[in-house]
């Protein structure tokens, strides 16, 4: 039996079967628990875990056999489920190359419908993600240096108010568009179009003494067709038919089902007691500081958990090959387009092995697509274990198949569905733990071994530069430095999210530009975030400019070496961020292990590795 949440407190956020799912294949989605505000966060801040260079680490280019056709078709699933990496803050991790995050919970599962986006990821928080308080050495450098991901405090805000039980659509960006545009309704005409039906069923109101039903019937047809045919054309019109009731008695449904989308398609909006059954609620953990040394972040019960129910549902992302996630010495390409390997020796592990669920017999890995089920870490005295779900979305049928048949085409989608449930009573704020396996713990053990040898032999450096994080958090009270100040190390660079007013300022010290307001304000846009210099700054001593500490006189220069001098940026709008290559990701030697599945639930089917 799975009860939820606790008594005090009710889910917030519900993983449930989208209204996107076709008969054939399930996509899982995204539900609110509550009403949200608009700019609000939606679910608890995730991590987001970046592949480099995917594709041309993972996929051999020599020749084409079932081998590599099967890892480029797992590159394709992957990239189906992730993100560019700028609402993690990881847009610049590298000069020239590829990265794709997997941001688990709202990144993977996160619904795709243009008209209905109801939740955007807020950058800034990204971008200006603060140290935990455990981390005061910051240094010194430690064993799990590079094991976890940077990049944390990923955070999702509802962009409109959202009603309880919707499911949650996140903006996909400008590229990514309904295909048949043509017939489709804009988000616009969607708007109008709600409108015209609140008109039509105030009309029908007011004259319902004077109207028999064929004439109400006329009336509603020649409005359904000939009127909105002239206005929006017979393609568009013909939509708009299919998504109205046929009679006009029906219309007011559309009205209380909160408009022709919802009308049109029920599962986009789901009662709390349909969630609560046919649901799992999300929210039951949060990241937090992990209790354990060197372990980073970790998950925290966000209310009671009673032993034998759920503490997160996972729904997996099925990897066949981990040899997918090699890594090899690459090179650019002559024409700068590509990578390519210099050498078949493999040289390391994607950093999302380390996220992931595998068994030592077997080549097919896991990624798990929960919300914080990434941060759950390896304890020797656990307080949880995984499990196979009862949810009847659950693809049981595929704990039979062969690893290397989990992409064929009708098993493209994520079908299995494990769950982490508590094995003991969970207090609130406790840390989950799990046991990752013998193998991981063996891996572990010795890579602490050989990091201390490495250390004593002076192959490691005991300290390490502060890195962005570090430098943001140090910052977060007091003003960014200026260039005479301060010489930033080499491994990090400042940099501003520059829009300036429109005005006859030059942009020299002595008449410079100013800073304009973006659009979505304190959202730090990476695509306007520039290398810059602090020139001055000043405390804000007034109340105009609400949170804002300070305000500075910057200087950017462009790619010909020309100065602008920007004025009035606001504290909010100013981030350290890691040089390309230089984060703590790229720690040479950094721990890699997949988190084991345990061998009682790993299936026979599945161990082709001896
Ligand atoms: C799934 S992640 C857990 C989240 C991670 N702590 C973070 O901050 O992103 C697994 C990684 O966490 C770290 N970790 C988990 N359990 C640990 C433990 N008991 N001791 C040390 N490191 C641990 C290891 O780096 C491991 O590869």
């Amino acid at each position: 039996e799975e009860t939820n949440a606790s008594e005090a407190e009710t889910c917030g956020l519900y993983l449930a079967v989208s209204s996107t799912s076709t008969a054939e294949e399930t996509n899982w989605g995204l539900y609110s628990g509550r009403d949200l505000a608009p700019r609000v966060s939606v679910g608890f801040p995730d991590v987001g875990i970046n592949m480099i260079n995917l594709r041309a680490h993972g996929v051999p280019t020599d020749a084409e056999n079932d081998r590599n056709t099967l890892l480029s078709r797992t590159v394709d699933f992957l990239e189906s489920f992730v993100w560019v990496p700028d609402p993690a803050g990881a847009k610049f991790e590298v000069q020239n190359g590829k990265i794709i995050t997997a941001i688990a919970g709202a990144g993977v599962l996160g619904g795709f419908n243009v008209k209905l986006t109801n939740a955007n990821w807020k950058h800034s928080a990204a971008y200006r993600r603060p140290r935990l308080e455990h981390e005061n050495d910051v240094e010194k450098n430690h064993p799990g240096r590079g094991a976890s991901t940077p990049f944390y405090n990923v955070m999702l805000e509802s962009s409109t108010e959202i009603s309880q039980g919707s499911e949650i659509f996140v903006d996909y960006g400008d590229n990514w568009e309904d295909e048949d545009k043509e017939h489709e309704l804009t988000k616009d005409e969607y708007k109008k179009l709600d409108e015209t039906v609140v008109k039509m069923v105030n009309f029908f109101e007011k004259h319902k003494e004077e109207l028999d039903a064929d004439s109400k019937q006329e009336i509603f047809q020649f409005l359904m067709q000939d009127v909105l045919s002239a206005a929006i054309g017979p393609d568009k019109a013909h939509k708009v038919g299919t998504l109205l009731p046929t009679v006009p008695d029906e219309l007011p449904r559309v009205v209380e089902a909160g408009g022709s989308l919802a009308y049109s398609d029920p599962t986009i909006y789901r009662k709390l007691e349909w969630l609560d059954e046919h649901g799992r609620c999300m929210d039951n953990i949060k990241a937090g500081a992990s209790n354990i040394s060197y372990a980073g972040r970790g998950a925290m019960a966000t209310r009671a958990i009673k032993q034998g129910s759920l503490v997160a549902p996972v729904p997996l992302i099925q990897v066949p090959d981990r040899a997918v996630f090699n890594m090899y010495n690459l090179q650019l390409s002559e024409d700068g387009e590509t990578y390519i390997r210099t050498s078949d020796d493999i040289v390391g592990e994607q950093m999302i092995i380390n996220y992931s669920f595998g068994h030592k017999d077997s080549s097919l890995v896991f990624v798990p697509a929960g919300a914080i089920v990434n941060l759950i870490n390896h304890g020797d005295t656990p307080n949880a274990k995984m499990v196979w779900s009862t949810h009847p979305s659950h693809r049981k049928m595929w704990l039979n198949f062969k690893p290397e048949t989990l992409l064929d085409d009708e098993q493209m989608y994520t079908g299995l569905l494990m769950e982490i449930v508590a094995t003991r009573d969970i207090e609130p704020g406790e840390e989950i733990l799990l046991d990752y396996g013998p193998e991981w713990k063996a891996a572990w053990d010795a890579h602490v071994e050989s990091w201390k040898g490495r250390l004593a032999k002076g192959e490691i450096s005991e300290t390490r530069a502060p890195t962005a994080v570090d430098l943001n958090t140090k910052y977060s009270e007091q003003p960014y430095p200026s260039e005479s100040e301060f010489a930033a190390p080499e491994n990090v660079c400042l940099k501003a999210s520059l829009s300036v007013e429109e005005s006859d300022a030059t942009g020299t010290l002595e008449n410079p530009k100013t800073w304009a307001t973006p659009d979505e304000f304190a959202n730090l846009n990476p695509d306007t975030l520039v290398n810059m210099h602090v020139v001055e700054s000043r405390k804000v001593e007034d109340e105009e400019d609400g949170d804002e500490p300070f305000r500075y006189v910057v200087k950017w220069a462009n790619n010909n070496g020309e100065l602008t001098f920007v004025k009035e940026v606001p504290h909010s709008a100013i981030a350290f961020v890691d040089m390309p290559g230089m984060s703590d990701a790229f720690t040479e030697g950094a721990f890699r292990h997949v988190i084991g599945i345990p061998d009682d639930i790993f299936p026979k089917a599945w161990r082709n590795r001896k």
